[in-house]
């Protein structure tokens, strides 16, 4: 699986060739989950000047809204803001009983620029639908979730680019089913089976295979106010 993601920063053309790819030096890690799970993280995706100039573009032009969800029988209203974008003809989005409207790549041609720049760095991607959160302040947060809709078929890709405020990014594995309580011990083994990714301005995190049949994953809270965190998450539905 790792071959075939030959991850490289995105390019754009260099103007001064004596400081050659400064802002590809960042490193990249592939973390194997295990069980056929991977999240590779590439902390320098995207220059920080192009990721500010993105920022501002998503911040102020996209119709950002905060909808009622309903979780387990109760609605709440999202504790983020959202949008949905995705090509014509495609199954419908529903989660967690809302249906978010498409609005089409068309209206907002910033985000193809940034598709085009994600599908340079993961070969054979074709992304076509995109789930934009914004994370007004340090409050703001995605619960343990999991992206494993049936729309997107069973070993999704899913390419993750951040903006602005770093937040961290959890990932830990799904219990087994029909589990008894954890002990103790095995709940101290659980905190050790969770991985954290600082999510960088202008990085690139693409989790793959089972990491959606396997693995939750969450922004959680942050204790200190923050800023804007804006994440776009690039997925393709299957025909
Ligand atoms: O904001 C993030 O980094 C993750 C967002 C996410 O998990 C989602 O939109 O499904
Ligand atoms: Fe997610």
């Amino acid at each position: 699986m790792a071959s075939r993601l030959l991850l490289l920063e995105a390019r754009k053309p260099n103007p001064n060739p004596e400081t050659k790819c400064s802002e590809s030096q960042g490193k990249r890690s592939v973390t194997h989950l295990g069980g056929g799970s991977e999240v590779i993280y590439s902390p320098r995706f995207l220059s920080s000047e192009r990721a500010w100039a993105w920022f501002d573009y998503l911040d102020k032009e996209i119709p950002w809204t905060r909808p009622l969800i309903h979780v387990f029988g109760r609605s709440y209203t999202q504790p983020r803001d959202t949008c949905y974008v995705a090509s014509e003809g495609l199954t419908d989005l529903k989660y967690s009983g809302y249906q978010p409207h498409a609005y089409t790549w068309d209206e907002y041609p910033v985000l193809r620029d940034i598709l085009e720049a994600v599908h340079e760095v993961l070969p054979g991607s074709r992304f076509n639908s995109l789930l934009l959160n914004r994370y007004k302040c340090g409050s703001d947060y995605v619960a343990w979730h999991s992206d494993n809709e049936k729309l997107y078929g069973p070993t999704p890709e899913i390419a993750s680019v951040s903006f602005g405020c770093e937040r961290n990014f959890l990932l830990k594995k799904k219990p087994a089913k029909k589990e008894e309580e954890p002990s103790k011990k095995q709940s101290k083994v659980a905190l050790r089976n969770v991985h954290s990714f600082l999510l960088k301005h202008g990085s690139l995190l693409v989790m793959s295979g089972h990491t959606q049949r396997d693995w939750l994953h969450s922004v959680p809270k942050h204790s200190k106010p923050g800023s804007v965190r804006i994440n776009l998450t690039f997925r393709q539905i299957l025909l």
